[in-house]
């Protein structure tokens, strides 16, 4: 393959992985809805601790680099959390 293909099939992986970041950002908003609902608070440790087991576990599993898909994964916690905070009008604190 040349390299200007494979950096096409890159860019479609990239379009992909930001799809699925606004679908996850789309079921945090869902969350929030149910959690409200029930009186729950936005964030949850325990949750976000399994998230990021699951998510370690799964590179684990497909030979990638277990601490940078923390990092990743932090990064997408601390992202649906905040637009749950902007959801309920509490801007960021
Ligand atoms: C999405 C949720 O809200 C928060 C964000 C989480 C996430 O992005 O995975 C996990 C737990 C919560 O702190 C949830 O409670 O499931």
């Amino acid at each position: 393959m040349s390299l200007e293909h494979i950096r096409m099939d890159i860019a479609r992986v990239d379009d992909d992985i930001i799809r699925l970041l606004a679908r996850r950002m789309e079921l945090a908003e869902l969350v929030l809805k149910e959690k409200k609902r029930l009186g729950l608070p936005i964030n949850d440790d325990r949750q976000n601790a399994l998230v990021l087991k699951r998510a370690m576990e799964k590179a684990t599993e497909l030979n990638v680099d277990t601490a940078a898909v923390r990092e990743v994964f932090s990064i997408l916690i601390r992202m649906s959390i905040d637009r749950q905070h902007e959801m309920s009008g509490e801007g960021n604190l």
